[in-house]
């Protein structure tokens, strides 16, 4: 059977699991995954979730995104050097204002997601334009597109990935590559929680009364109700990326989050700009009690409707 060997980066937990075990489990195993981490130790809850696929379509390998010479490493030992699609999904976030961050710490967040993404290409693409067969995949996300309060960096990092990608991909076309761009709103994951335990902790002093205040009493107080009223499971981003892989001409870009694309539509509706920022402003600072309401009617939309699921399911058993 003719398998397209597909390279996942950070699989230790959230969306990289996910979709190592999804498309492990395709139903008509048209894939052989390369599942990595660059920390085996971590890989126990990726080995529960493969199941029966560990051994036959999964394998999982050692890979770091910030170090050459594990990329290297890890390429070297696929058969032939093959890779058919590449995901990257390795990535970090990094909330709080900017005068509380230190240099080393942005670093480190451009470092990972993206040029964790130049070195895997660097690594890949000229076997893929050889080959003139290849697809990248890459889990940016919607703050790839727009910015959002506190997430400077982080914003950053995931735009320069999509400057990236979008320069790549008119010289990806003459090789018959392709290359898409996943873009997931809040998703339930350790990334949330590793994101918003640092948020808590950072060391407010540097800042102004206005932005710590801005900071704690708005950002990470919406924080969690943001993620539990919009937040999508891994399992679903999961879903939405095999379907883009196994289309015959997948798109350069996909948002996975209908509840989240009427803010990334403002960016779309406007080319001045204005009117994504004055609308983050006016939800925060002007209509946050409409703001709040809304949330909450979706949550109960949303509670509601698992709710009739569950029902439904118990009644089908
Ligand atoms: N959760 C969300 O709301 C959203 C997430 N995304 C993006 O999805 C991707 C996955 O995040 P998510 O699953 O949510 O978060 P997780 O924190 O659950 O997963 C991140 C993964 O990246 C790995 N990783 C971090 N640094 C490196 C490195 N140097 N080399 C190899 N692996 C590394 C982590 O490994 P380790 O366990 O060793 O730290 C972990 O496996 C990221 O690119 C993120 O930006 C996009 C939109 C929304
Ligand atoms: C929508 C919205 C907010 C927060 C959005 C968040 C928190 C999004 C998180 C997205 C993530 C985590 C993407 C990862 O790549 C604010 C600023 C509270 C108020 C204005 C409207």
């Amino acid at each position: 059977m003719n398998q397209k060997v597909v390279l996942i980066t950070g699989c230790s937990s959230g969306i990289g699991l996910a979709l190592a075990a999804r498309i492990a489990k395709d139903e008509k195993k048209r894939f052989m995954v390369y599942a990595t981490m660059r920390n085996l130790s971590k890989a126990g809850a990726l080995i529960e979730e493969a199941g029966r696929s560990l051994g036959r379509t999964l394998e999982i390998k050692q890979l770091d995104v910030c170090d050459e010479d594990s990329i290297k490493a890890c390429v070297d030992s696929l058969p032939e050097r093959r890779v058919d699609i590449l995901i990257n999904n390795a990535g970090m976030g990094l909330i709080g204002p900017i005068e509380c961050q230190s240099i080393d710490e942005m670093k480190t967040v451009m470092d990972t997601n993206f040029f964790g993404l130049v070195r895997l290409l660097k690594e890949i693409l000229p076997d893929m334009k050889r080959r003139k067969k290849g697809h990248i995949v890459v889990i940016s996300s919607v703050m790839g597109i727009q910015g959002i309060l506190f997430n400077d960096v982080y914003a950053a990092s995931k735009f320069a990935v999509e400057g990236f990608c979008e320069s790549l991909a008119v010289q990806a076309m003459r090789f018959n590559l392709n290359i898409s761009l996943i873009e997931p709103g809040p998703v339930i994951t350790e990334f949330e929680r590793k994101v918003y335990d640092e948020g808590l902790k950072t060391d407010l002093s540097k800042a102004d009364k206005v932005t710590a205040d801005m900071f704690s009493n708005i950002y990470l107080k919406n924080y969690k109700q943001i993620f539990e009223t919009l937040g999508q499971t891994a399992e679903d981003v999961a879903e939405h990326t095999h379907k883009i892989i196994t289309m015959e001409n997948p798109p350069f870009r996909h948002q996975t989050n209908t509840l989240y694309t009427p803010m990334t539509t403002l960016k779309y509706a406007d080319p001045n700009g204005d009117l994504p920022i004055d609308t983050f402003y006016k939800m925060v600072f002007e209509h946050d009690k409409v703001f709040n309401a809304s949330l909450n009617f979706i949550k109960l939309l949303r509670w509601r409707s698992r709710k009739s699921f569950t029902l439904e399911k118990d009644k089908s058993n």
